[in-house]
């Protein structure tokens, strides 16, 4: 993975002056030949590929749809790093420098942070993570325009992409209901769904995710996931993301997942689509 992180900034770079460095498209992989490529990229015990690295894979989806969930399990599962630029972006307005107000005043509007803004973040973020010897990544957020996916299409090779999908009225009523411990830092979620199955399939359940009784005291939401800034997100997602999903399908690279329900049912069948095992079964049930 060395010199991606140099190798994106060059890239975007060139991508500015109109030299954007786009792989030809290729056909579409069958499900059944991509799943069997994830479970090779994601090997058997140390989960190394051939060529050393381990896997360079990304996460699309809707804001709510629990992208940051099930990265975050896949890379304790992998030994892989979980990048979320969301969490980059956040961290950057928190801190105190000169964008921090900027940033802020675009994230809590509903909309994207410039590509250079974000390029810089996650070239970052890589250096840092080469530097710890980190091999590999789960990328979540990122790549979100089309522009975005061009430039780390050019400098990597990125194995598998997953698309998770959820009902659109599910949506809004997971990202009204994310709650974090302000103490721990631990992600819940209020948001009781149970709704109707669609063309006479089941019911979708997804029952909250509730904090332990010394966190509840603790809860924060993020200033973003206001009913009218979800909305608008939602909005980008649709006009500037959705893009994304149809350049990776063309290069063979998208796995569609739809979420059946909450993390009990899905994460299992998750874990079937990838041809992964998960050892620790406990974590497998938990919700
Ligand atoms: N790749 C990106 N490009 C531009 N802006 C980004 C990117 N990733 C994150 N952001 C900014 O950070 C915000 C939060 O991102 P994220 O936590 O991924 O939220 P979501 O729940 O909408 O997927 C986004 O609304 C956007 O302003």
């Amino acid at each position: 993975m060395a010199g991606i992180s140099r190798a994106i900034r060059a890239c975007a770079a060139a991508s500015r002056r109109g030299l954007s460095a786009a792989a030809d498209p290729s056909k579409e992989a069958a499900a059944a030949g991509l799943r069997a490529a994830a479970a090779a990229a994601a090997g058997r015990k140390g989960r190394d590929r051939e060529d050393g690295r381990r896997v360079q894979w990304v996460f699309l989806g809707c804001p709510g749809v629990g992208k940051g969930t099930y990265a975050s399990r896949l890379s304790q599962l992998l030994d892989v790093p979980h990048i979320a630029t969301g969490d980059l972006v956040r961290d950057a307005l928190a801190s105190p420098g000169p964008h921090s107000k900027q940033l802020a005043e675009i994230v809590n509007h509903g909309k994207l942070v410039s590509d250079e803004i974000i390029i810089n973040l996650l070239s970052k973020r890589l250096e840092e993570g080469e530097e710890k010897g980190e091999l590999g990544f789960i990328l979540d957020g990122f790549p979100r325009t089309i522009r975005q996916a061009e430039i780390l299409e050019g400098v990597t090779d990125i194995d598998l992409v997953i698309n998770l999908k959820l009902r659109e009225e599910a949506l809004l009523a997971k990202c009204l209901g994310r709650r974090m411990c302000s103490q721990c830092g631990g992600n819940f979620n209020v948001a009781d769904i149970n709704i109707e199955g669609e063309n006479g399939g089941p019911r979708m359940y997804m029952p909250p995710l509730l904090p332990p009784p010394q966190c509840e005291s603790k809860l924060i939401s993020r200033a973003d996931d206001t009913e009218e800034v979800v909305k608008e997100r939602l909005r980008v997602y649709h006009d500037l993301s959705k893009p994304v999903e149809e350049f990776y399908r063309a290069r063979g690279k998208l796995l569609e997942f739809n979420l059946p329900g909450g993390i009990p049912e899905s994460w299992p069948k998750l874990l079937e689509a990838l041809n992964l095992d998960d050892p620790d079964n406990e974590r497998s049930a938990a919700a």
